[in-house]
Parts: C-alpha cells; structure tokens; sequence
C-alpha cells in the first residue's frame, strides 16, 4: 500500500457554538482524482480550506505528504497548490508572464519549469498572447499551471469546471487526469456536478452536516463484495420469489413477472445456481446501473447537491 499523499485525521471545525466538521477522515492517494460530494452547507468549502491552510482546524490533524499542517504548517503547506477560487490572473500580461510574475513569489521555479508547465497544460502556443483574450477554460488551465508551479504533490481545486462549456469541461477533465497520472500527485476536487465527477474522479467522498457518509470508488459497482440490483427473468417467479426469502434476502420486488433483488457480485452468482438447482430456468440477469447521482442520493436520502 502507498502512503497517502494527503490524510485528513478525525477533523473538527467549530465556528462559535457550531459544529461545522465532525471527526472528518479520509486519505487521498498520489496518482489519484478524488471527488468531495455534498449537499449545500454540507462543510466542503469550509474543509478545503482547513486543507490549504485558509482557516484553523479546532481538533484532529491534517497531513501532507506526511507533514502534519497543526504541527509543521510550513512544510506541509509548501507540497499544496490551489485554486480555491477564480485564478488571480493579470488580463493584460501574457499566459508567460503571468506564470513569471508568480514565479518570483516562490523560491526554485525556472524558465524551464514555465516552458514545461505550459506544454502540460496545452498553452505553449498561445504563452505570448494577453491573458485578457483567452477563454475560461484556457484561464483555469493557466490557473492551474500556476498552481503548480512549484511541484506540490497535493491539488485541491474547488469546482474547476464551474462556468465552463461542455468542450471545456471535457477539456479539463482531461487535463486534470493526465495530471494526476504523469506527475503522481492527488488531486481533491469539489463539485455539485455529479455526472462530470463520475467521470473525473477515481474515488470520492460525500458528506452531509459536517459527517462523512461514505468513500467509495467511482467504478466499485459490479464490484464482488458492493451490492446492486439484478433484475432477474424467471420461469416461475413466485415460487422463485419465496424460496429467495427463505434463503437469501429480507426483501424481493416483484414486478411484471420480474424478480428484483438488492444483492453482491457474490451473493448473484449464487442465486443463480441455487433457482438452477430448483428446476427454474432463468431467461435473463440484468444488473441495473447505478449513477454517481443515484448513489448521492441514496446516500443522502434524497437532499439536493
Ligand atoms: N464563518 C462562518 N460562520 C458561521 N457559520 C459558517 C461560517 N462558514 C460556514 N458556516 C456554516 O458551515 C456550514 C458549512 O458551510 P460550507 O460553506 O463549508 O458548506 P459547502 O458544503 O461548501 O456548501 P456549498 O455547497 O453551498 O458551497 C454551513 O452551514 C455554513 O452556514
């Protein structure tokens, strides 16, 4: 197992009397796209601002790449880059400069960090034109080369695709795992788009009141051990459907002749041979798809992003 590259430790936040973050843990691995869900209010701006440092933590810990942010705030945060909100851009320097300008901030940043910063983010061709005439996905991709520019291992981006057009979007997505990938850094990034993480995102979290509700990865469905729906066609579904409550399930839909069952990978292949073995000849097992949406939903019990 590799170490994660950023761990967030039984976080709390209390802002006066409320207790905005509840004994918040998960890890973020290097090489990784990891989705933070939730509904509005739910403590996602107030925790990636724990993250990169823009607000205390009242218990608990954060680490980055093992420096823990209460305790050795320096280290730790020289390893994060960010854009919490728009990028700070100067429209009337070009894509070049502006990376220049940031670059005199931060120590051990060369022209040829620059030069590779704006390949990675597809802007060498435009680097000497005037930031005021680029898009706004052209700008969050400079925003963030500018947010990496000195090699952090963390990326926290707080919905990166807001405001942006579907080839934008796509575009960003793109870039964003290319990133992951080739540099090895983990990447957290919040959004109320759940469609667009679902296809971003390796892994991701929701939370709900300041309280973790689930981790999970973005392709676990159809996984051994994460249970589905099957829709399975049956011969003789009634009797099918009372030898299932005997002997597997607490609870089998019936509908259209149609047996419905809320089980594991494992647990399917089962049932399958146990109906088999009773004489019942089985038509059709459909697993029926379950959307990041749905599974937000579930496990939020229905309360809008
Ligand atoms: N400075 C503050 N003082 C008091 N309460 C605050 C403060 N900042 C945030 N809160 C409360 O903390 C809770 C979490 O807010 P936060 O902005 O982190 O949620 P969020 O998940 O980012 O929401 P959204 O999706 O709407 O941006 C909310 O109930 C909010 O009202």
């Amino acid at each position: 197992m590799q170490e994660p590259m950023l761990s967030l430790q039984k976080v709390n936040k209390m802002i006066g009397r409320n207790h905005i973050i509840r004994d918040l843990s998960f890890d973020v691995n290097p090489g990784e796209i990891f989705g933070f869900l939730g509904p509005n209010g739910a403590g996602k701006t107030t925790t990636i601002r724990m993250v990169v440092g823009l607000t205390g933590i009242s218990s608990g810990d954060i680490r980055i790449n093992d420096f823990s942010i209460t305790k050795d705030y320096k280290n730790a945060i020289q390893y994060v880059g960010t854009i919490v909100e728009n990028p700070e851009l100067y429209p009337y320097l070009t894509a070049e400069k502006n990376l220049l300008h940031y670059a005199r901030m931060s120590k051990n940043v060369t022209k040829e960090d620059i030069k590779q910063r704006l390949e990675l983010v597809r802007l060498s061709h435009v680097r000497d034109q005037k930031v005021s005439r680029f898009s706004l996905g052209m700008k969050q991709r400079l925003g963030i080369a500018q947010a990496m520019l000195h090699n952090p291992k963390v990326l926290i981006l707080d919905e990166p695709t807001n405001g942006l057009d579907p080839a934008g979007v796509r575009e960003m997505r793109d870039y964003l795992r290319k990133v992951a990938k080739e540099e090895n850094i983990a990447i957290l990034v919040s959004s109320h788009l759940l469609s667009e993480m679902e296809l971003m995102c390796d892994r991701f979290a929701i939370i709900q009141n300041g309280k973790l509700v689930k981790v999970e990865e973005v392709s676990s469905e159809g996984q051994m051990d994460v249970a589905s729906f099957y829709r399975i066609e049956v011969d003789e579904p009634n009797k099918a459907k009372k030898l299932l409550l005997d002997k597997y399930v607490d609870e089998v839909g019936l509908d259209d002749e149609i047996i419905r069952v809320n089980v594991t990978k494992e647990k399917i292949g089962k049932i399958i041979t146990f109906l088999t073995n009773n004489d019942m000849t089985i038509y059709e097992v459909i697993r029926e798809k379950q959307t990041l949406e749905d599974r937000f939903l579930e496990a939020t019990e229905g309360e809008v992003s």
